[in-house]
């Protein structure tokens, strides 16, 4: 049986804006982004930072997801997509996190994978279909306020990189 060589790549994680992540989805963020005032001048509205994305018939739900730390450099051994719908992750402590994806395709591609320091003002919202990892805290028992699709059929394909496939997330922490 030919032994495939092994791969191994390293991630780095970059800064996260609104121009880098635009493959993937939106960043949801106030700093630097176009506003209106409403309610009487009392309060700026950032308007459509992110669009949920559902198939008809289902459902925008909201949830609080509360995510210890893997340890790094991490190991990625898997991706995850939902293909019925978005996904999104706003910090509610303030707290930096990770994020990792690859863009849409049948399987993530292993050389396109890539990897986001995001602050602790910054979401995101991962497109439909958007290869990602699930959710990476920086801090023990952090929160995050997820607005994704509920409805019937299954929304979530998990794909397993191969044993001789080793993709690090080493971020400088
Ligand atoms: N499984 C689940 O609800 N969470 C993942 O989708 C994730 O991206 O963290
Ligand atoms: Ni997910």
């Amino acid at each position: 049986m030919e032994k495939v060589p092994a791969t191994e790549l390293i991630l780095k994680p970059e800064l996260l804006t609104k121009e880098a992540f635009a493959p993937f989805g939106d960043v949801i963020e106030a700093q630097d982004r176009e506003y209106f005032m409403i309610n009487n001048g009392s309060t700026r509205r950032y308007h459509k930072l992110a669009t949920t994305q559902v198939d008809d018939g289902s459902s925008v739900i909201i949830n609080i997801f509360q995510a210890t730390p893997l340890l790094y450099p991490l190991n990625i051994k898997m991706l995850e997509r939902h293909p019925k719908g978005s996904q999104a992750f706003m910090p509610l402590l303030g707290n930096d996190y990770l994020v990792v994806v690859a863009p849409l395709g049948n399987e993530p591609d292993p050389d396109s994978i890539r990897a986001f320091y995001a602050k602790g003002s910054q979401g995101v919202n991962y497109h439909r279909g958007v290869w990602h990892h699930p959710v990476l805290a920086l801090t023990p028992n952090d929160q995050f306020l997820v607005v994704d699709r509920e409805g019937v059929g299954n929304n979530c394909d998990e794909f397993f990189f191969l044993e001789q496939t080793h993709v690090i997330l080493a971020p400088n922490l």
